[in-house]
């Protein structure tokens, strides 16, 4: 829940930042080109926006269907990623890659985690078979929360 609060207040900040590079660079809209500052500003907002839909709805899925603790810490990788993202997106272009490279293994994580837990959760109700209690015998773990 937290990480889901977190995330949700990520957005708005990276929209405040628009508008203060707006303020600054003096572009108001509908413009979205004039400065080189401002444009990796607007594209670093316009670029977390884009994928922010798929974060949320695998963040809510994973952590429903199959750990919320091991979602929640996915979710928290997710937007410290995002953050540098952005500041790095600020800086230059190239500033932008590693913290692209880094929350894109966090999102197919959490797309693995969705996929697993649904096909978990079917099994065990369409088939009767418990896939994620036999991995996590197998495993000698706990069942995940
Ligand atoms: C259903 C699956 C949909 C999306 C998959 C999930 C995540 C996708 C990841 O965030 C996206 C990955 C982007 C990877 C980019 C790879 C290369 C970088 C591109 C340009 C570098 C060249 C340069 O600018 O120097
Ligand atoms: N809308 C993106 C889709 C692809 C994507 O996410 N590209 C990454 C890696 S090249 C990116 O950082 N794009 C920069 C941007 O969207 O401004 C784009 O135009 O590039």
């Amino acid at each position: 829940m937290k990480s889901l609060l977190l995330s949700l207040s990520l957005p708005a900040y990276f929209s405040l930042k628009v508008i203060y590079a707006r303020r600054k660079y003096s572009i108001p809209p509908p413009a979205t080109t004039g400065h080189p500052d401002f444009e990796r500003v607007f594209r670093a907002q316009a670029n977390c926006s884009e994928y922010f839909p798929l974060f949320v709805i695998t963040l809510w899925v994973a952590g429903l269907f199959f750990s919320q603790a091991l979602s929640a810490l996915l979710g928290f990788l997710y937007i410290y990623g995002r953050y540098q993202y952005f500041h790095g997106y600020a800086e230059s272009a190239q500033g932008r890659l590693a913290p692209l490279y880094f929350t894109a293994k966090v999102q197919w994580g959490l797309i693995a985690l969705s996929a697993f837990g649904v096909l978990c959760c079917m099994s065990r109700l369409h088939l009767g078979v418990d896939l994620l209690g036999s991995l996590c015998e197998v495993l000698g773990l706990n069942q995940l929360e």
